[in-house]
């Protein structure tokens, strides 16, 4: 393209409407991919907000370069749309900018299985202006261009690194999680089999691992059987976040591509190491997956172990269930984690449906009182006999009328309370026996057991999909990301924007899943004065 034809093209795109925008994209994606699909969808519904960012300009030394790789950071740079910009390792520094062909850039299924040659037809590469939309569905006043758009996840024709320099490193922090080792083979093999890299290192035990033990260097025999392996063949750690120590390892093992499996907590950290790395203009790209089996990331669809976790969980509830309906007054109580959102502990019930109540973080409730859940408890209790309540981890802090200590806080700093279970246990079993029941209530609490398990086929795919597309993003230089699905896409989405605070991921009131759960359960707010409570959260969102 000329440069007069070049700046027309981005001038029309930049003034044009979402809704010409879209169309006029579409048509230069030529064909949708379908790899990204998950094999089932979430349907869990998120609250999400709108923001737009701003980036370093290109360079003008590059403003003339042919390189479809540019094209697209230029095209994102411009484009006024709301389309939320990932950081690219070019912009901010002066140098050239690279055009390396991509090895998987090939005649179809011309690669031989040695390696060599390219494996993937031309439309299965992302065309620039490709994104994903933050809504999947719109109705009177939602519009397309007004929905926030996210840049589409995949392989580029043209990288930025080129795969002979490349050393890589991956590290595993938080708490553990069914897919680990999934995502760490695929890493691998993606970054060794498809680019040809040669350098991956394995980090240990989390953060503090960069600089305290040795790093281990992976070969594909090393990584090869993990995949149907519980945990993490790294290790794990919460805390030993030292900023300073990290960037200085990274930099003296000539690293330039690491990949951060976590949390939240993990994603704060590889956000303070891209700042830090970008202060220091050094072409490292730093890359987040999404970890955790609570499920509470925001913005993506749906964090990887979670579906494992949830079925591991009705195995417990099954049980549960089992136990209460063999005993007279029987009452099967089990406890799942959740420390912030309670998706396990719904998802479990509304899977299982052999629960009668659920508790989450998200929702207020009483013990006491004629509406509370003792008295509820009772009442089934004496009318059906039998009782299944699902209480997650974090129900502990929603309880009005009883006050839950903080026992611990964990090295990452996150606060570890008493355990609920126990409590509602010991409360419900009083309750009732001051009431003249006598209960045989069996407190199940399997919340290692859930994330230990090796992944399960949909967890499998999903962790497969990640790992290549992180890999994707990083050789084509993208930095300070995190990938995930959104409406089913695979997207990049800068991690400044995901910890902004602008965005949460939690069950809400008005959700279907929520919703679908109380028309099974029956289970009312157990809030002794429902009215005043509403009114009280409606004046607090003025
Ligand atoms: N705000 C933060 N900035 C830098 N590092 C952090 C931050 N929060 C947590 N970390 C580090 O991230 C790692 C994992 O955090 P943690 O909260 O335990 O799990 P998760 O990543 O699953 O949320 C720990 O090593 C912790 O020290
Ligand atoms: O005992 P640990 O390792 O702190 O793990 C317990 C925590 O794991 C979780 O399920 C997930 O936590 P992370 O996302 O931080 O890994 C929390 O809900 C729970 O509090």
């Amino acid at each position: 393209m000329s440069e007069s034809n070049s700046t027309l093209f981005y001038a029309g795109i930049t003034l044009a409407s979402g809704l010409i925008t879209d169309f006029l994209i579409n048509r230069l994606n030529k064909k949708e991919i379908v790899e990204d699909f998950k094999p089932i969808r979430s349907l869990t519904l998120r609250k999400r907000s709108f923001v737009n960012s701003k980036q370093a300009p290109v360079p003008e030394a590059l403003l003339n370069s042919e390189n479809p790789l540019l094209d697209e950071i230029k095209f994102l740079n411009s484009a006024t749309c709301d389309i939320e910009r990932v950081n690219h390792l070019s912009l901010g520094l002066d140098d050239e900018f690279p055009n390396i062909k991509s090895p998987l850039l090939g005649e179809g299924n011309l690669r031989s299985v040695f390696g060599g040659g390219g494996f993937l037809p031309d439309d299965a590469f992302i065309y620039c202006g490709s994104y994903v939309i933050n809504t999947a569905v719109f109705g009177p006043g939602k519009r397309i261009d007004q929905t926030k758009k996210w840049l589409r996840a995949g392989p580029r024709k043209s990288l930025f690194f080129d795969p002979k320099t490349v050393k890589a490193a991956i590290v595993t922090c938080g708490g553990l999680c069914p897919g680990l080792n999934v995502v760490i083979r695929e890493l691998y093999m993606s970054l060794h089999y498809n680019y040809g890299v040669q350098d991956i290192y394995g980090i240990k035990y989390g953060y503090k691992g960069f600089y305290t033990y040795d790093w281990i260097k992976f070969d594909a025999n090393y990584v090869k059987n993990i995949h149907n392996l519980g945990g993490t063949i790294l290790g794990s750690s919460r805390g030993g976040f030292d900023l300073n120590k990290i960037v200085e390892a990274i930099v003296n093992h000539g690293i330039n591509q690491v990949f951060c499996l976590g949390g939240d907590g993990t994603h704060g950290g590889v956000l303070e190491l891209f700042k830090e790395l970008r202060k220091r203009k050094l072409k490292i790209s730093i890359v987040g997956i999404p970890k955790t089996i609570d499920n509470d990331i925001a913005i993506i669809d749906e964090s990887f172990g979670f579906e494992t976790a949830v079925e591991e969980a009705i195995n417990a509830i099954k049980s549960a269930y089992v136990e209460a309906n063999c005993a007279e007054y029987g009452v099967g109580l089990v406890r799942l984690m959740g420390r912030n959102a309670g998706f396990i502990a719904m998802s479990a019930c509304n899977a299982s449906r052999d629960a009668h109540v659920c508790l989450i973080p998200e929702f207020k409730f009483e013990l006491y009182g004629d509406r509370g859940l003792l008295e509820y408890c009772y009442q089934r209790l004496k009318k059906k006999g039998t009782l299944v309540l699902v209480i997650a981890e974090g129900a502990g802090d929603a309880m009005l009328d009883y006050k839950v200590n903080v026992v611990e806080t964990d090295a990452s700093g996150n606060k570890k309370s008493q355990d609920v279970g126990v409590i509602v246990k010991d409360e419900l079993t009083k309750y009732c026996k001051n009431k003249g029941m006598g209960i045989t209530l069996k407190h199940i609490d399997p919340t290692y057991m859930i994330r230990t398990v090796p992944a399960n086929p949909h967890d499998k795919i999903m962790c497969t999909q990640l790992a290549q597309n992180a890999v994707h993003g990083a050789m084509a230089g993208f930095s300070g990301f995190t990938v995930g699905h959104v409406n089913n896409r695979l997207a990049y989405i800068p991690i400044e924007e995901l910890l902004s605070g602008k965005y949460s991921n939690r069950v809400v009131a008005d959700s279907r899943e929520w919703q679908r759960l109380l028309a099974s359960t029956g289970q009312p707010s157990f809030l002794n004065n429902e009215e005043q409570m509403i009114q009280q959260k409606q004046q607090q969102q003025i």
